[in-house]
């Protein structure tokens, strides 16, 4: 038995969901840059759950369901409320998405029908609990979800107590769209494997959040932003990525296991990046990252990832820099439930082997012999 480091180029499980061939990213055959530019992120989730895009009523149905489940629990908010307020985002949410299940008496219904309802559920109730999230964290009062609105429209509203603007909310949902799914990317494999017990849908999303969480995947688009924010300054820029490239230490936002020619949804993350600096009037974050791009595409020959350009987007929108990982959540988690009931649908226990590197033929002693 010989392993393969990080399963690269392993086909682990058959999937109707999300597709990658040949650099090309499509949910249940709509090409990723056709949803970009034209579906809603509702009409997106609807298209993973069900693998159609929805009618009119369907889609008004599904909103109206959305809108009726974003409201969480009394006791989850309570909870919330008592979390150290420097926690990490990420680590908050994944206790709190925990936590939602103890309140979910269909929690370990197992039919298909609670199944997709609690899909449903987690994706109407984590926009309001990474809203809450972040008001607890400054001290304010979190703000109760309101009816009718669409989840990026309501995200925006519940973070900043007040009816966001068109431009916001725009490209927030498109942000949504693009993040909505990727196939067997790490967070997914391990909602999947921890389904695969048939263990619920909570704990499979649980999981998720927890690799997603992680740097060298979701948690690259808060890296980056950090990264913009020690450069600081366009005239930085070229010092700073040499000396990260002397160092030989990995620049974020950059490479992908899949894509070795480039993210499809990068470049609709860079022009709405571009969009917005023009729109207020300052281009330093969209200049300061084109320039890092073209060093490392020039350099290292690696292309910026879906999480190279978010990060500027969100700053431009005026998210703080702890929020865009979990915002990735809000929009995976779509993709997240979409695999876990996919996995029900035909399972099988999820347990590869190990090959075996460690010491043989050992005896035991007794402790007082050693
Ligand atoms: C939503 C998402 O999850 S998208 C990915 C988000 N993650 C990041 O942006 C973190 C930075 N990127 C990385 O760490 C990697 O590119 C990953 C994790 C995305 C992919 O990892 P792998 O498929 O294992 O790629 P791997 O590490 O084998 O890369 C191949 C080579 O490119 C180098 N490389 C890959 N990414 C980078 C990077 N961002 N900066 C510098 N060098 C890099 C590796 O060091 C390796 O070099 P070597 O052959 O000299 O050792
Ligand atoms: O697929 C991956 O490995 C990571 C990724 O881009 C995603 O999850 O969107």
């Amino acid at each position: 038995m010989t392993a393969t480091k990080g399963l690269e180029g392993i086909v682990a499980t058959t999937s109707s969901i999300s597709s990658i061939v040949d650099g090309v990213l499509t949910y249940r055959g709509y090409d990723i840059d056709d949803l970009a530019d034209n579906a809603t992120f509702e009409e997106t989730a609807y298209l993973l759950w069900f693998g159609s895009l929805p009618t009119v009523p369907e889609l008004e149905a599904l909103r109206r369901d959305l809108s009726s489940y974003a409201p969480i629990p009394e006791q989850v908010l309570t909870q919330m409320k008592l979390y150290p307020k420097e926690a990490n985002t990420m680590a908050a949410l994944r206790s709190a998405v925990s936590s939602l299940a103890l309140y979910d008496e269909a929690a370990d219904d197992m039919s298909r029908e609670a199944n997709q309802t609690k899909a449903l559920k987690l994706q109407a109730q984590i926009p309001t609990v990474v809203a809450a999230l972040a008001r607890i964290r400054k001290g304010l009062e979190p703000v109760a979800p309101k009816e009718g609105l669409t989840i990026a429209e309501n995200f925006l509203y519940m973070l900043w107590g007040e009816q966001p603007d068109a431009v916001s909310v725009k490209a927030l949902d498109t942000a949504l769209v693009l993040h909505a799914d990727h196939e067997l990317n790490a967070s997914t494999f391990a909602g999947r494997v921890t389904v695969a017990t048939l263990s619920d849908i909570y704990s499979g999303v649980t999981s998720a959040i927890g690799a997603l969480k992680g740097p060298l995947h979701g948690g690259a688009n808060e890296a980056v932003m950090k990264m913009l924010e020690e450069i600081g300054s366009l005239d930085a820029v070229e010092p700073y990525i040499q000396g990260k490239l002397e160092r030989r230490e990995k620049i974020m936002g950059f490479g992908h296991r899949v894509y070795k020619n480039g993210d499809p949804r990068a470049k609709h993350l860079m022009k709405m990046s571009s969009e917005l600096g023009t729109m207020k009037n300052d281009t330093s974050l969209y200049d300061m990252s084109v320039k890092v791009e073209e060093l490392i595409t020039s350099q290292k020959g690696l292309k910026p990832n879906v999480d190279f350009y978010s990060a500027s987007v969100y700053t431009q929108l005026g998210i703080e820099r702890e929020l865009f990982t979990p915002i990735f959540a809000i929009s995976r988690t779509s993709g997240w439930t979409a695999h876990i009931l996919e996995q029900y649908e035909d399972n099988r226990i999820i347990r590869p082997r190990a090959e075996y590197t460690g010491m043989s033929d050992m005896k035991y002693v007794p402790v007082d012999e050693r």
